[in-house]
């Protein structure tokens, strides 16, 4: 069912694993998500960013998951990643959200204490989570391209928990948007994230977290795409940032890399199809796939 993101933070910070939380913009990503999450028995963050709610209209997107709301035994949120202002979290009330994400972490501090603290006061009576940022990942942030990189600094990170009153941080640890997330070996910063972990103990979310896996990018090129040097997070990396208590993970660039593949080699190999169907759905199943492998990798199957 439709739960507050709450209970989701809290139960995996109190047992030490992390739940998945993916993105989705139109019917198919929502139903493979919910289906994997349903056959591996795991919690899940639905999440739509504001360019998914410009593509899709947050009528669609929210009134989807409201009319499944029910339809799936195991508890999903319905998540605003990267909310940008007042406005955007306003609206996600408005329509039934049960966790938004202020991120203001490319303003100054004061006013991402300000802003965030202001939106705790509007979710946090009605049972709706707030997530917020410190530090800027590198790559796309806030529309602006190739942003210079900012890591969290640990004692901030304890003044602006205790200033807002969040119920999770996102700490930039290194990580990047997309499919291009190191200019050399993937590298986080794993010492500063348990200081942060040791000074919050708060539930932490790991965003640019995708593996973006070699066996997608190659069929990608196999079949007219030019991904090149094309790299993401290793899963050690990503199992060792758990550990050090990592407790949501932003997952959407494996999720476009598995349907785009699927995709491209459908599209290619039967020549003579005009129905979507025949090619949204193997690229549905393979989303499918990833989102479960991406759940084992989480510690979350069997957490429902
Ligand atoms: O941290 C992540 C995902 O990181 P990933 O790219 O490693 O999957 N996210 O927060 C997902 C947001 C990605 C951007 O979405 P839009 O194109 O709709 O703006
Ligand atoms: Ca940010
Ligand atoms: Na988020
Ligand atoms: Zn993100």
């Amino acid at each position: 069912p439709l739960v507050s993101g709450k209970l989701l933070f809290e139960r995996a910070n109190e047992f030490g694993f992390a739940v998945g939380a993916f993105n989705f913009n139109n019917m198919e990503f929502l139903k493979a998500i919910l289906e994997a999450a349903q056959e591996e028995e795991a919690p899940v963050f639905l999440q739509t960013t504001e360019s998914a709610i410009g593509y899709a209209g947050i009528e669609f997107l929210a009134g989807m998951v409201h009319a499944v709301k029910d339809s799936y035994k195991v508890p999903f949120a319905l998540h605003l990643d990267h909310g940008r202002s007042v406005e955007s979290v306003l609206l996600a009330i408005r329509y039934g959200y049960t966790s938004v994400m202020i991120d203001y972490s490319d303003k100054p501090y004061k006013e991402n204490l300000e802003v965030t603290r202001k939106v705790v006061s509007l979710c946090s009576p009605l049972g709706i989570s707030v997530e917020a940022e410190l530090g800027r990942l590198v790559g796309r942030e806030d529309e602006v391209e190739s942003v210079e990189e900012v890591l969290v600094d640990p004692e901030q990170a304890k003044e602006f928990a205790l200033g807002t009153g969040i119920d999770a941080l996102a700490p930039a640890i290194g990580t990047a948007h997309g499919a291009f997330k190191f200019k050399g070996e993937p590298r986080l910063d794993f010492e500063r994230l348990r200081r942060v972990k040791e000074r919050t103990n708060l539930p932490l979310v790991l965003h640019g977290a995708s593996g973006v896996y070699y066996e997608y990018v190659n069929e990608i090129n196999m079949y007219g795409g030019e991904l090149k040097g094309a790299r993401g997070v290793p899963d050690d990396d990503v199992r060792r940032a758990i550990e050090l208590g990592i407790n949501k993970v932003n997952t959407d660039t494996d999720l476009r890399l598995a349907f785009i593949s699927t995709l491209r080699r459908m599209m290619s190999e039967e020549r003579r199809n005009v129905d979507p169907r025949k090619f949204l759905k193997p690229a549905m199943e393979e989303v499918k796939e990833v989102v479960k492998r991406r759940i084992r990798l989480y510690g979350s199957s069997g957490k429902a």
